[in-house]
């Protein structure tokens, strides 16, 4: 048995990142970056006016101030601004010479034809100053930068109209177990429906990944090989759920060694999620998950994304809260790190959900996070601060 971090390390450790490609702005979304990133222009290129006014010298505000011309977005001025002078300018537009100051159209009247005053005491510059916000050929992004909306605009702002990334991984996945049928079928008395397949396919797309969906293989050896053989000749990585832990049926861990797989772990102190395996094999992965659909949606959280984002060129690290927990919380066996469902309030207290086990999955609807609760400790009073990772 390996700890989660002594897991989280592993799988760090055995995988290697994809190839590059070049792909068009459109489809970034949480792509990786391959390369840093450099500006090809000062941002903003100009001074730049941030508000619609006048643009004057700040010496200037208390005189009434001759007009020269109006200055639009997107065209240069033509004339300087002397003494007691000044030109309508929009936000936006280039600030033009001798001017230190743009003063709003709200804080202006006009004189008489052709003159306006400031009729306030004061004002900010309300200036953007050139190379304020990046200069040319700055780093803007760096290489491993998993990219979000808000790194597209910067993308889009120094002209990377084609950034090179990392190539997505092929990700199959299957649902082991003689027991399951499909969402839209009935199941029997003895079977259940595939949950999991459904559940991690969400949690894939979430990612940016669509994932090939293999279908539900039934408990038998030669069956279940044949199905992981054909996923790992198609795709560069593999995700199963179910047939890892010890039941007669449970062949998963046999039949990667049979095909010659690396098994880096099957077995961790993590509840939910004992039996996980990760196996490798020149530029082949595989993850196999527990059957019951709690198990499988944590370790894919935990392990999972930390693996198909190193994949891509990414080390992933999710977003952490630490909250204070609004009730005693006790637990009886301290030997795993455990993970619970929990939700938060509008004080922004950690409310552990009524949860049954790793097979009550309904729990999770009810849920913003999972909290940790860490290998030694039986429990947490009221108003503890407690780790929550969001879901
Ligand atoms: N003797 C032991 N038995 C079990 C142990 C153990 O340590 N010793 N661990 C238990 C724990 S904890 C878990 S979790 C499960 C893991 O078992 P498997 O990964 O081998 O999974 P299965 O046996 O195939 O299924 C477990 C459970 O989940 C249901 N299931 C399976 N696949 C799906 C699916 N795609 N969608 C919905 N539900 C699914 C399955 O019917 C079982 O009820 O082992 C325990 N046993
Ligand atoms: O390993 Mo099981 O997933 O602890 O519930």
């Amino acid at each position: 048995m390996i700890t989660f971090h002594e897991a989280l390390k592993t799988v760090k450790h055995a995988t290697t990142k994809l190839d590059r490609e070049i792909i068009d702005l459109s489809d970034c979304l949480n792509r990786v970056l391959a390369e840093d990133v450099l500006s090809d222009m000062s941002l903003p290129p100009f001074n730049k006016s941030a508000m619609d006014g006048y643009a004057c010298k700040q010496s200037d505000l208390s005189e009434n101030l001759e007009v020269l011309e109006v200055i639009a977005a997107g065209s240069a001025p033509t004339l300087n601004i002397g003494e007691k002078q000044c030109s309508r300018i929009m936000t936006g537009a280039m600030v033009p010479e001798g001017a230190d100051t743009v003063i709003m159209i709200e804080h202006t009247e006009e004189v008489d034809e052709g003159h306006i005053r400031f009729t306030k005491e004061k004002t900010k510059s309300n200036i953007c100053l050139k190379g304020e916000d990046i200069l040319k050929n700055d780093v803007v992004l760096t290489k491993g930068t998993r990219l979000k909306a808000q790194h597209i605009s910067v993308l889009a702002s120094v002209g990377c109209s084609s950034p090179v990334v990392y190539r997505q991984p092929k990700v199959a996945t299957i649902a082991t177990g003689s027991e399951l049928v499909e969402p839209q079928d009935k199941p029997n008395k003895s079977q259940i429906r595939n949950v999991n397949s459904w559940q991690l396919l969400a949690q894939l797309e979430k990612i940016g990944i669509t994932g090939n969906y293999y279908g539900i293989v039934a408990d038998s050896k030669e069956a279940t090989k044949e199905v992981i053989s054909k996923c790992i000749d198609e795709n560069d990585l593999l995700i199963i759920s179910g047939g890892v832990s010890v039941g007669e049926y449970d062949y998963i861990p046999q039949i990667l060694k049979e095909l010659e797989f690396n098994i880096w772990f099957h077995t961790l102190t993590v509840k939910p999620g004992k039996h996980t395996v990760f196996a490798t094999r020149q530029g082949k992965y595989v993850f196999a998950m527990p059957g019951n659909p709690v198990s499988s949606f944590v370790q894919f959280e935990l392990l999972g994304k930390a693996l198909v984002f190193r994949l891509m060129g990414h080390d992933y690290h999710p977003a952490i809260v630490r909250l204070p927990i609004s009730c005693d919380y006790k637990r009886k066996r301290i030997d795993r790190l455990e993970y619970i469902p929990v939700r938060l309030n509008a004080n922004n207290q950690v409310i552990p959900v009524d949860y049954h086990g790793s097979a009550h999955i309904n729990a999770f609807t009810q849920a913003d996070g999972i909290m940790a609760i860490p290998r030694g400790v039986d429990e947490f009073t009221e108003g503890e601060f407690v780790h929550v990772r969001q879901i």
